[in-house]
């Protein structure tokens, strides 16, 4: 039971935690520094407020069951949840090195030494594969979650979005203010899967190499363009080739195409810079969770109220369920063979480019091929994306987005923490793209569907949604 002493000292326990402070104050609630009285630790206590509504509720209690179950070196580990006094109450570990934004913004423009980058990044997949091999997606990745350590280990935390942040519309919704880590399926309605989560590490990894966001607009059309076409401003040129090339496999369009932590981690051309930034204990970590058994999936599955489970491409343990009979689950659905670009077409198709063809036809070499060797490319799929364009023309996006974004403190939705000043918010202006990199070659399709190994419905329907309120501007 919740038990809430206002002491002589003024200062307040709270079921045998003594409170020192306010670390900071999020959206749904505080963030406090305690001392256990138990074993005097300092822990960081996080109080919620506990929603009216019973499913509401149960979405805010997910945050504290979730965060019970992950234990891994990269995951900020759970001690403790309680609720009282309409709040939910979870006591964590204390990140002493604060978090990743924080330290971002106090490098001022001095970049990170590499080893520093390549270390974080190989510890961020090791906690990410960790919830994924239990079927949980973060869902809110980004440098404002990820936490360090007094021995500078990166800890990802705040597991109140995973399976709470289901759509574009509700990533507008939230007090981000901006999206910027919101992948292209996202936007063009296609389920949020793990790989969504590799996108939005990718763009912590940008922020890491460069302190800038990747993917930022002074308009919303803009950002949505320039996230569906996988264009970011160039890296610096000092960066390893093997950072540049995994940038470019992380922000590739179609999800099917974007490496998982997984092949991140064992097989690609990165996997042997990271493994060795990994301690060694971590190491055995990956080795031991490497494969979960479908009894654990399942349960955090139910527990999440999940539908679709798709199964990881590493199973071999005969225990668990074969890929083909997951694959039998009709409700599921399918990403086609080429990327997924409904978004990008439409914008496209809107006359919002001042750049070429979005549908390259000529063969050319992949990054992948040996030298000499070309291979035919997949073309975009440009059936006439009528639903979006229609949609642009009659809407405002930054009047649509305005509604359902908390603005905060007055704050520009379209200006983040790593943006430079100066941007405007009107739909039609786009800034100059010279400097931005379209590399058409990640346009392009190399599978890695094997790895899109689990997605989650879409329950939301932005297009629909802002098509509505353009109606009712009319009428
Ligand atoms: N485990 C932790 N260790 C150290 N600092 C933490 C920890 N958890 C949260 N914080 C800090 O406490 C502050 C508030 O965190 P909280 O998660 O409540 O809100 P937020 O992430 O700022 O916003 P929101 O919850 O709306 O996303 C942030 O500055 C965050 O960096």
């Amino acid at each position: 039971m919740l038990v809430i002493l206002l002491q002589t000292t003024a200062s307040v326990t709270m079921d045998g935690y003594t409170v020192h402070n306010v670390v900071g104050e999020g959206s749904f609630g505080r963030a406090l520094l305690v001392q256990s009285r138990s074993n005097q630790e300092t822990y960081v206590m996080k109080e919620i407020r506990l929603p009216k509504t019973q499913s509401k509720m149960e979405n805010a209690r997910r945050e504290a069951v979730l965060l019970s179950r992950m234990k891994h070196p990269n995951i900020v580990s759970f001690k403790a949840s309680f609720e009282g006094d309409g709040h939910l109450y979870i006591v964590m570990e204390f990140c002493v090195g604060g978090d990743l934004l924080q330290r971002i913004l106090q490098q001022k423009n001095k970049h990170f030494p590499q080893d520093t980058v390549l270390k974080w990044f190989a510890q961020m997949c090791s906690g990410t594969k960790h919830i994924h091999d239990k079927r949980v997606l973060h869902r809110d990745l980004k440098s404002k979650n990820i936490f360090l350590s007094d021995k500078g280990t990166v800890k990802l935390g705040d597991f109140g979005s995973a399976c709470v942040l289901n759509s574009a519309k509700v990533y507008a919704h939230t007090y981000v203010g901006t999206p910027y880590y919101v992948s292209p399926e996202i936007w063009d309605n296609q389920p949020y899967n793990n790989k969504s989560d590799v996108w939005s590490l990718g763009c912590v990894l940008y922020e890491l190499c460069t302190l800038q966001h990747p993917f930022q607009a002074p308009s919303w059309k803009s950002l949505i363009m320039k996230v569906c076409r996988g264009s970011y401003p160039p890296l610096p040129p000092h960066l390893p080739y093997e950072l540049q090339y995994l940038i470019k496999q992380m922000f590739k369009t179609n999800p099917r195409d974007r490496p998982s932590i997984h092949t991140i981690l064992t097989s690609h051309r990165v996997a042997r810079l990271l493994q060795s930034h990994l301690a060694n204990q971590e190491l055995q970590e990956e080795r031991r969770t490497g494969r979960w058994r479908i009894e654990e999936g399942e349960k955090v599955a139910s527990m999440l109220g999940q539908k679709t489970l798709m199964t990881a491409s590493t199973m071999e343990d005969p225990g668990l369920v074969s890929r083909e009979a997951l694959c039998e689950d009709s409700r599921r659905k399918q990403w086609v063979p080429g990327p997924s670009n409904t978004a990008l077409q439409v914008l496209a198709n809107a006359d919002l480019l001042t750049s070429g063809s979005l549908a390259p036809t000529h063969p050319e070499v992949s990054d992948e091929d040996p030298p000499g060797k070309t291979r035919g490319r997949r073309q975009w799929d440009r059936s006439p994306p009528e639903r979006l364009l229609s949609l642009l023309q009659k809407a405002q996006l930054s009047t649509a987005f305005r509604t359902y974004s908390i603005h905060r403190h007055g704050e520009d939705p379209l200006v983040g923490p790593l943006s430079p000043r100066g941007g405007d918010s009107t739909d039609g202006r786009m800034e100059v793209e010279e400097d931005m990199t379209v590399d058409e070659d990640r346009l392009e399709p190399r599978s890695d569907d094997e790895d899109t190994d689990f997605e989650e419905d879409s329950p939301c329907d932005w297009m629909k949604e802002l098509e509505q309120m353009s109606t009712d501007q009319v009428t």
